[in-house]
């Protein structure tokens, strides 16, 4: 029995009763990639835009503040949602996780890191921060090198890492749950090794945030980005958590209006965090709808949402893993995943398998996830995989299976 009322729960995203091709319903498997977005987040827009639509931080006129209020409030409300004790200080709107960890990459990395330092990723990273710090790092001089996964259960090879963060690491960024495997690193662990040695810890947290509680002070991160897209918000806005003593001494990358206290011909001086960090005029309504989707999560209970997508996903490998020719990949059926499970099918491309289950009306994702790195590693193409969120059902599963039967029954 799911913790969620879930038939109740999907009365909040209209979109989940579409049908797609031939009149087939929709069954969105696919929220690795994003979430759908309930009613109480697509009506903030219209309330804003219809009721305070005005620029921030500036103006005296009442609009003006009740939309300052609004949107200077939801930096306090991501704040808390994911247990930061400094509120709107210590979390930056951007535009979604790749903006935060090149916001962290270039005001940070490119004024500390120098021949010499290295950064530690893993094997698993998606590209919004393996590329960037790779490329952060030619431009520094310093080095990148990569914790192990093993490819046999996705798991991150802790000796490896024990080996690699060392006193010339400066920066140790890593995925909190993988996109790809599902599995869940411990980030904990790793920001006590890089804090061992003085350096810095990014978090990625983009799949981590959804469907689980976390709390950066626990984690002891540094740095912590997530995606509004991926936890039933907007897209266009994203949250960068920093501890308050880093993005105090941190130098911004971006300027112009919002982010100045004093402006001359000559130099000019910041204003209070976040600020400092979001030049320009931002995502407004989008900043506004984040905050409403944090109500959202934490009405429904983030602990509930985790333990039902546990139930979906764990009935997903089940079934799935029942099929000849599947290969899943990642965390064992006894081992904690997140909620998604990424496979292939002997015989048929993901592509192919993905086209026939769309054909089912089965929305997933096939390609390299933004990992390209890692299927090499793991000498795969691609993968197909299903993504779930707390709209979705056991019930829903039946379409899934059935259509990778058809693919077989096609192609292999
Ligand atoms: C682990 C991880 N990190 C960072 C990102 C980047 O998030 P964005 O900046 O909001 O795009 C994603 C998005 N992952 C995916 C986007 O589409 N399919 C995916 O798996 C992700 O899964």
């Amino acid at each position: 029995q799911s913790p969620l009322d879930v038939e109740r729960v999907r009365e909040d995203f209209p979109i989940l009763d579409r049908e797609v091709g031939d009149g087939v319903p929709l069954v969105y498997f696919d929220n690795a990639a994003t979430t759908q977005t309930p009613n109480e987040v697509i009506d903030t827009f219209g309330d804003y835009y219809r009721g305070y639509n005005a620029n921030v931080h500036r103006g005296i006129h009442q609009l003006s503040q009740e939309a300052s209020i609004a949107y200077e409030e939801a930096h306090d409300r991501l704040a808390e949602f994911v247990g930061a004790s400094g509120e709107r200080e210590e979390m930056i709107f951007t535009k979604n996780t790749t903006e935060a960890a090149n916001l962290v990459a270039y005001a940070w990395g490119l004024n500390e890191l120098g021949e010499g330092d290295e950064i530690v990723l893993t094997e698993m990273e998606h590209h919004s921060t393996l590329v960037t710090w790779q490329q952060m790092a030619k431009r520094t001089g310093a080095e990148v090198k990569y914790i192990r996964v093993d490819p046999e259960d996705g798991s991150l090879d802790m000796e490896h890492a024990k080996e690699l963060i060392g006193p010339d690491t400066a920066m140790v960024s890593v995925v909190h749950v993988s996109n790809v495997l599902g599995t869940v690193n411990p980030l904990s662990e790793l920001a006590d090794m890089a804090h061992e040695h003085d350096a810095l810890i990014f978090g990625d947290g983009a799949q981590a945030v959804p469907n689980r509680p976390v709390d950066v002070e626990d984690l002891d991160v540094d740095f912590y980005a997530f995606s509004g897209h991926k936890m039933a918000g907007p897209t266009g806005v994203g949250g960068l958590y920093g501890k308050k003593a880093i993005l105090e001494e941190m130098e911004p990358f971006m300027y112009g209006g919002e982010m100045i206290r004093r402006v001359t011909y000559e130099d000019s001086s910041w204003n209070d965090l976040p600020w400092k960090y979001e030049a320009g005029t931002p995502l407004i309504a989008e900043g506004i709808a984040f905050a409403v989707a944090a109500d959202y999560l934490d009405d429904l209970g983030l602990k509930n949402i985790r333990a039902h997508e546990e139930r979906v996903t764990a009935e997903a490998y089940d079934r799935l893993s029942r099929i000849d020719g599947l290969e899943i990949y990642g965390p064992r059926e006894d081992e904690e995943r997140a909620g998604l499970v990424s496979f292939n099918l002997d015989g048929v491309h993901a592509h192919d398998l993905s086209s026939i289950l769309n054909d089912h009306g089965v929305a997933i994702r096939a390609g390299d996830h933004c990992t390209q790195p890692l299927h090499q590693k793991m000498d795969i193409a691609a993968s197909v995989r299903a993504s779930f969120y707390l709209y979705n059902t056991v019930e829903e599963l039946d379409a899934l299976v059935e259509g990778i039967e058809s693919a077989k029954d096609i192609f292999a």
